[in-house]
């Protein structure tokens, strides 16, 4: 399977110094544009065409550290209502994109979120409405999912760049704090697990879905 995401070294994610961020949501939303917007002419994305996965790196000052921080961004998979359990694995920390003017996208928010917490129960994660740069009276619209799940909630536009330096600092931030601060026992206790079920697979056909015996039908 040349250049599919499972092949893509994870392992530097166990370093120090660097974060790895993942973005979910439906398609056209935004994802890639708030990423472009937040790192403007900064941004070298690195393609790995198969998979159609971007990351974008990113340098970052985090107290009196430096950090380097990998945006995961796919373009085509999300169509599919799931993600590889690849995109998942070792993130310290998840943006969920919806677009105001298409309420599906909001309402899909509770599917992401599912497939998330299965995969990573605990990191950082926040909501992110996009796009208010159309219509700025839903800025005065309640979006209840995020308060209910107790997740931090930014009105956001990646185009005229509302709210979008400040609401990825926040989640550098939260990555590096979730990764300084291993509290997190599912988490640890998941990557146990999965480490364990790698090893054992190793000489038979290793297939990452085999991690999860199967995704779950969002359909
Ligand atoms: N008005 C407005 N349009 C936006 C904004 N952000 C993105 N768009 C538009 O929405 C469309 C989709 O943006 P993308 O960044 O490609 O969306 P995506 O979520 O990465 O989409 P996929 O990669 O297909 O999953 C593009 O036409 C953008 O120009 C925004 O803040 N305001
Ligand atoms: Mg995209």
């Amino acid at each position: 399977m040349a250049g599919s995401i499972s092949e893509v070294d994870q392992n530097k994610y166990d370093t120090d110094e660097q974060v790895k961020i993942i973005c979910l949501g439906d398609s056209a939303v935004g994802k890639s544009k708030l990423m472009e917007r937040f790192l403007m002419d900064e941004f070298r994305p690195q393609q790995m065409s198969t998979y159609a996965l971007t990351l974008y790196k990113h340098t970052a000052s985090v107290g009196n550290k430096t950090v380097t921080v990998d945006f995961w961004d796919t373009a085509g998979q999300e169509r599919f209502q799931s993600m590889h359990p690849s995109y998942y694995h070792k993130a310290h920390a998840c943006i969920m994109v919806f677009d105001v003017q298409r309420k599906i996208t909001y309402k899909n928010l509770a599917n992401w979120y599912k497939e998330l917490r299965e995969y990573r129960p605990e990191i950082p994660c926040c909501v992110v409405a996009n796009k208010i740069d159309a219509d700025l009276k839903v800025t005065q619209r309640s979006f209840s999912f995020a308060k209910k799940q107790g997740l931090p909630f930014y009105f956001v536009s990646a185009a005229d760049g509302t709210n979008v330096v400040k609401m990825f600092r926040e989640m550098i931030k939260r990555a590096v704090d979730y990764k300084q601060n291993p509290s997190d026992f599912m988490d640890e206790v998941l990557e146990e697990l999965e480490n364990f079920d790698l090893d054992t697979k190793e000489n038979s056909e290793a297939d990452e879905n085999g991690l999860k015996a199967e995704s779950p039908d969002l359909a």
